[in-house]
């Protein structure tokens, strides 16, 4: 559950409603830029799991740092921009797996390929030739080569991925859009049905819950059509 949410008081009367088994949840730049790491350690201590999604992206040494810090908060997950490079995502993985040889729980590193809000056309802008697809197949064999748990995609390329990646390899998938939804500033979307059976791991789903007027009706709706009831 994408909590993008920029208040303290916005967020808890949210999550007041949900309990841990019924989902995990999300925390991005816009409720951690406004609230801080305070709000990571709330979610964490009522027995969340919380993916931090800050989509790290700098020099090896600082975002591998992030990353620790990051580790030292307690998610269970968290990411950095494949588009970072080789060096950056080795040092990511080798700061991990120090913490880990340490004793400390480490949480999942993913790396985030092409944002599902691009097209093509996003893509030809920043001077890159190719279609979604083949540049998401291009940084996630990257990231597993790096080390990596797997990537942030859309689902539309998930088919595709587990072919060539493997099943090992998890792909966590936002642009998730119910028939009943609107795109907002998603591009590449799928149902939630379509992500399960293109073998998706973890779906990120954010407006269509938190904006509904009855979002604990939605969810129980997502889950049982995941569940193909
Ligand atoms: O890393 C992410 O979570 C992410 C990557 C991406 O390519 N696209 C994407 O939408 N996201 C995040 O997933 C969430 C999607 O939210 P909704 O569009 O409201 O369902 C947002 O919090 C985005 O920041």
């Amino acid at each position: 559950m994408a909590l993008d949410f920029n208040t303290r008081e916005a967020t808890l009367g949210f999550v007041d409603k949900l309990k841990p088994e019924m989902c995990r949840l999300k925390i991005g730049k816009e409720l951690f830029t406004s609230c801080g790491p305070g709000i990571v350690e709330e979610l964490v201590s009522r027995g969340f799991d919380v993916f931090l999604d800050l989509k790290f992206h700098d020099i090896p040494n600082t975002t591998a740092g992030a990353v620790v810090a990051a580790a030292k908060l307690g998610v269970w997950m968290v990411n950095v921009h494949v588009s970072g490079g080789r060096k950056m995502m080795r040092e990511c993985v080798a700061r991990l797996s120090e913490l880990k040889t340490a004793g400390v729980e480490v949480p999942l590193l993913i790396g985030v390929t092409v944002l599902t809000s691009m097209d093509r056309h996003d893509l030809e802008e920043l001077g890159l030739d190719v279609g979604p697809q083949e540049q998401v197949k291009r940084l996630a064999q990257l990231a597993k080569e790096c080390g990596l748990d797997g990537v942030v995609c859309s689902a539309q390329e998930a088919q595709m991925l587990k072919v060539e990646l493997g099943d090992g390899f998890l792909l966590v998938t936002p642009g998730i859009r119910p028939e009943f939804a609107t795109k907002d500033d998603q591009n590449r979307v799928m149902t939630p049905a379509e992500a399960v059976s293109s073998g998706v791991d973890y779906m990120v789903i954010g407006r269509p819950i938190t904006k509904a007027s009855e979002p604990l009706k939605v969810l129980q709706m997502i889950q049982a059509e995941i569940a193909g009831k």
